[in-house]
């Protein structure tokens, strides 16, 4: 073993800040956790920037603490990894005084502004140069509603004084006194202003959206020693920071997505399913985004990506707002007693549809209903609706990318239901894998930290020999999931 056995892994997510210590097997030996706040208005979603900031440096502390409590000395973490909540960002000015909230990905405050730029034909330039659709999803076009609406903002970015940061950089910047501005290629990928071909901030696309001016951060690969940091104290010693990737990124590295064609889904409120695409991005998506996976000395891996909008949030509403159920853990078994669906088919358009339809003002709907219909076949078509959006994402993305799914990894909270996940593997009829292990974006993130470290191949880095995998294989009449899936996609189609 060597003198320096541990990663320190900075999970920064939109509800809270997780951290974990891991040996160089991938055993979890310390953890630590915040809380995080968020406030929701209408279609504005906003998080303070200095509670984001302090709730890593809580985890941190929190880590430590546990580390003391193992037996772990601080100068036994080699490096430290982060990952983050993507597209959410900060804005502040030279002297780093805020200069907004952060604006959350969730927010859509920028709907409108969206359909202006779609009207005005600039849906193909932003594919082109970004790979990804237009929807306010991704960080500029909030940012432009900020421009627009903020007169404060405006004045800023004329002087240019406006700096833009991804959450990375923002917990970057804090850890280091305003010394590291900087990104990774994962997350520049996401706010519809990179470059994802050339690998650089897109001059052209920000004179097209009226954001000249704004300053942006030096974008390096997702391994990379970034810079050192002592998070304010909690270490006697600085800890390198030495890789820096998106969450659901983060998140398929850790699943141990690395061939072409393996792919993951977390299934929490919504859904981010990302399949591994390789070096070369022969095809472009149309439907589907296209993803920086992750980078290293050697370059760029690509994704496909697919963004589902409601997956958990289709179930707590059905409990919040109908009061069907009260617990989840009641949910498996009301589901399991009834056979099938009865007829009854969920559209979960609660807040648009996300990949490949890109609707964002659908609305839900809930067909077939009958006097026999009780609320089992509700929730079965809502958890149906989940299987059968993630199907709608790896189609396309088989279409697109010219790949066959060779099998699924299922990680976040909704992979806890074996319903959904047997479901999914008769819909797909194909395996689908479900790990023990709950920390997956820390996991992919600490891989690449060590890929930093020890320039040795990601996929041998932090193995996890001794974590079970459950397997799901298809086990259902093949010709009865192909017809209701073919009853999802007509309900789709009328939707449309
Ligand atoms: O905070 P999480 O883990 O829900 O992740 C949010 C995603 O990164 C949004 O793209």
């Amino acid at each position: 073993m060597s003198s320096k056995p541990y990663i320190l892994a900075i999970d920064q997510g939109t509800s809270s800040t997780k951290t974990l210590v891991f040996d160089e097997s991938g055993n979890v030996a310390a953890k630590g956790t915040a809380k995080l706040g968020i406030r929701y208005e209408h279609h504005f979603v906003e998080q303070s920037p200095e509670e984001i900031y302090s709730s890593v440096l809580q985890a941190v502390k929190a880590c430590r603490d546990h580390m003391a409590r193992q037996g772990i000395q601080p100068n036994q973490i080699a490096g430290v990894g982060l990952t983050n909540q993507r597209e959410t960002f900060v804005l502040w000015d030279a002297e780093g005084k805020l200069l907004y909230n952060a604006i959350s990905w969730q927010c859509k405050r920028s709907s409108a502004i969206c359909d202006r730029l779609k009207d005005a034909g600039k849906e193909a330039l932003v594919k082109e140069k970004t790979g990804l659709p237009i929807d306010p999803y991704f960080s500029a076009t909030k940012l432009i509603w900020l421009v627009e609406n903020v007169p404060s903002i405006a004045a800023e970015l004329e002087r240019g004084n406006v700096f833009f940061g991804t959450v990375d950089t923002w917990i970057l910047y804090k850890l280091t006194d305003g010394e590291c501005y900087m990104t990774d290629h994962t997350n520049a990928s996401r706010t519809m202003l990179f470059n994802i071909y050339e690998l650089t901030w897109d001059n052209v696309l920000l004179d097209e959206l009226g954001l000249r001016g704004l300053k942006l951060p030096e974008v390096r690969p997702s391994a990379y020693a970034y810079a050192s940091s002592t998070f304010e104290g909690t270490f006697a010693e600085p800890l390198t920071i030495c890789a820096v990737v998106g969450d659901s990124q983060a998140a398929a590295l850790g699943a141990g997505c690395f061939q072409s064609g393996e792919a993951k889904a977390t299934l929490g409120t919504g859904s981010s399913i990302m399949m591994a695409v390789g070096q070369d991005l022969r095809h472009k998506g149309q439907d589907t985004v296209d993803a920086i996976y992750y980078s290293t000395d050697n370059g760029v891996v690509y994704a496909a990506e697919g963004i589902i909008v409601s997956c958990g949030a289709t179930v707590t509403w059905m409990r919040d707002q109908l009061g069907l159920f009260a617990e989840e853990g009641a949910l498996e078994q009301m589901v399991k007693d009834v056979p099938a669906n009865h007829g009854v088919t969920v559209i979960p358009a609660f807040s648009g549809m996300g990949t490949p339809y890109w609707k964002k003002d659908a609305k839900a709907t809930i067909t077939g209903l009958t006097f026999a219909s009780d609320r089992s076949h509700l929730i079965r078509a809502a958890l149906e609706s989940v299987c059968f959006q993630v199907k709608d994402v790896i189609t396309a993305t088989e279409t697109e990318h010219q790949l066959t799914l060779s099998q699924l990894h299922v990680n976040g909270g909704m992979s806890e239901n074996t319903f959904v996940v047997q479901f999914l593997a008769n819909v797909l009829n194909k395996p689908v894998l479900c790990s023990a292990m709950p920390d997956a974006s820390a996991l992919g993130c600490a891989r690449l930290a060590a890929v930093t470290l020890q320039a040795a191949p990601l996929e041998t880095r932090l193995p996890q020999h001794h974590v079970s995998v459950q397997q799901y294989n298809p086990n259902a009449d093949w010709e009865a999931v192909q017809s209701s899936y073919h009853n999802w996609l007509e309900h789709i189609d009328r939707m449309l």
